[in-house]
């Protein structure tokens, strides 16, 4: 199975905000035919009418995949438009945080296929990486295809097991939001130092993309990319004896931000 499939046999995507056209984008550009695929949303955006997909129109009743990117507090709501795609070969696929494999299980019937799946929205421009896990029912075959389509729009991962998908959505899920809030903190920072406003922010964002970049495609580890930045007694040195602090610095307050989101995600579970 592959992406021809997908586009054989049609894609359903339930919910198309924030995340589900981040990845409708990545895969559009990637040549996934408009005609292919359909959307249920309740408020389609002006991007999403421009792109020719199907909108809120009669669905396929065994569609190849079927998407869904809506809020886990919506769930109850928005499964019963797609409920009898269950039970035969259509592979569900579910981006949303914390609502688990069981719930869709109770929804279309523990016979189908269904992958949970944690994105990010850097799958925008295809830079994403998800990491996926799948009830007993979907098979290698449905694994390949669930990765081949999300591989489309960045990196994938499989889970060994379920329960590390609320450290995922704490690190990978919700970590671009970190990043560009240290985008705005080092622009800020930049400001207070007497910098103009827009070449501040331009200094930041190049200078975390092109980190990133450098740090995926480089031999050595984000630790000896950092030494290579930090001359004896200079500059960095200082800057990173405030960050790197222990009780004040960077490592205490990421590992804060990531088990509070990954605790949230634990409690999701609870709002489908
Ligand atoms: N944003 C992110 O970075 C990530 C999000 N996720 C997950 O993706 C899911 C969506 O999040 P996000 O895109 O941020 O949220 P959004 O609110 O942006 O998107 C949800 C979309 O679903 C629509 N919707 C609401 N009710 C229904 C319904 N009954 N049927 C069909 N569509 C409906 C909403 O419309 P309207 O706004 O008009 O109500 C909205 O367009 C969540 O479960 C989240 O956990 C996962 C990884 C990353
Ligand atoms: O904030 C959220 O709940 C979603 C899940 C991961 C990113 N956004």
């Amino acid at each position: 199975m592959d992406m021809n499939f997908v586009a054989e046999k049609g894609l359903v995507l339930l919910g198309c905000g924030k995340m589900g056209s981040a990845m409708l984008q990545g895969w559009l550009s990637d040549g996934l035919p408009p005609a292919s695929v359909w959307v249920i949303d309740p408020h389609p955006s002006d991007w999403l009418r421009g792109t020719g997909v199907q909108i809120n129109a009669d669905l396929p009743t065994a569609p190849g995949i079927v998407l869904i990117a809506v809020k886990p507090q919506m769930m109850g709501d928005a499964l019963p438009a797609i409920a009898a795609m269950g039970g035969g070969d259509t592979l569900f696929v579910s981006v949303a945080a914390g609502t688990p494999i069981a719930a869709f299980e109770a929804a279309f019937g523990a016979d189908s296929p269904i992958i949970r799946a944690m994105p990010n929205t850097p799958a925008a421009v295809g830079r994403g990486i998800t990491a996926i896990v799948g009830n007993a029912n979907a098979g290698a075959g449905q694994m390949d295809l669930a990765e081949a389509l999300l591989r489309a729009v960045g990196q994938v991962v499989r889970l060994e097991n379920e329960d590390q998908m609320d450290a995922v959505t704490g690190v990978s899920g919700s970590g671009p939001a970190y990043v560009f809030h240290m985008i705005e903190c080092l622009a800020r920072a930049g400001e207070a130092q007497g910098l103009p406003a827009a070449m501040a922010m331009q200094l930041a964002q190049a200078t975390v993309a092109g980190a990133g970049a450098l740090a995926e495609a480089a031999d050595e580890t984000p630790a000896q990319l950092r030494v290579n930045v930090t001359s004896p007694n200079g500059t960095t040195q200082a800057g990173l004896e405030v960050l790197m602090d222990a009780q004040s610095g960077l490592p205490p307050l990421m590992e804060k931000t990531v088990a509070a989101a990954a605790d949230r995600s634990r409690e999701l579970r609870n709002d489908g």
